[in-house]
């Protein structure tokens, strides 16, 4: 898929399910759950035991390109071609790492590595990176996205750490083109409840559209 269709479908929908699970089973159910909300983005995370093949599996059940499937926790270059060759679009890291954005630009696959400082936002930039992830966006909250954007106005980015359905619209209204959410989206996995994932994914769409129309004003 083109790098440019990759980043456009993940800003439309403006959520990524950070899908962290015990076992490739569950971590299924969840980003089943979740596209099931509306959330198209999904990110596997690199913690899910054989993290690559349930990657595989989701490419090949949603070949038709309904999920936007990526990867989440790639902490080198040697991951991350592994994501890529089991059918991610996607790349994502906690923090940024020169030798994994020169890997992900080879492949011209969108690389969002974990920023939480200016230097790091203006290197992620440099190096290629089409969105910058900030995190941990929780230290900061969504004033973070004004202070970068003043100046580095052509910043793209998408807060991750502590984003909930109730302070999604804050950042969107700071501007920021997508949201990351791991626990807050898919704690219903622990009980085994994935309609509540589903119902949560369905409140923070519905929110992130609202958040835009006030915006768009
Ligand atoms: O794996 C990575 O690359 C990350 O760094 C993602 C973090 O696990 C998320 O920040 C989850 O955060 P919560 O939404 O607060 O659960």
């Amino acid at each position: 898929m083109l790098k440019e269709d990759v980043l456009k479908k993940l800003t439309d929908c403006g959520l990524v399910a950070v899908v962290r699970a015990n076992n490739a089973e569950e971590a299924i159910k969840i980003s089943d759950a979740c596209l099931a909300g509306g959330c198209t983005g999904i990110e596997l995370t690199f913690t899910v035991p054989g993290a690559d093949k349930v990657i595989a599996a989701l490419a090949e059940k949603y070949s038709n390109g309904e999920m936007m499937l990526g990867a989440g926790t790639v902490l080198d270059p040697e991951t991350a071609r592994m994501a890529i060759l089991a059918g991610a679009n996607f790349i994502v890291s906690p923090a940024f790492n020169a030798e994994t954005a020169k890997l992900c630009n080879r492949y011209r696959v969108p690389y969002m590595p974990g920023c939480a400082t200016i230097t790091e936002v203006i290197t992620a930039m440099e190096a290629g990176a089409d969105i910058v992830k900030i995190f941990p966006a929780d230290l900061y909250g969504p004033k973070i996205i004004k202070d970068i954007k003043g100046p580095l106005p052509q910043a793209q980015m998408m807060p991750t750490g502590g984003v909930d359905k109730d302070n999604v619209a804050d950042w969107i209204k700071a501007g920021v083109v997508a949201v990351g959410a791991g626990s807050s989206l898919t704690k219903g996995a622990k009980t085994g409840d994935y309609n509540a994932i589903t119902e949560t994914a369905k409140e923070f769409i519905a929110n992130i559209k609202a958040a835009r129309a006030e915006l768009n004003k």
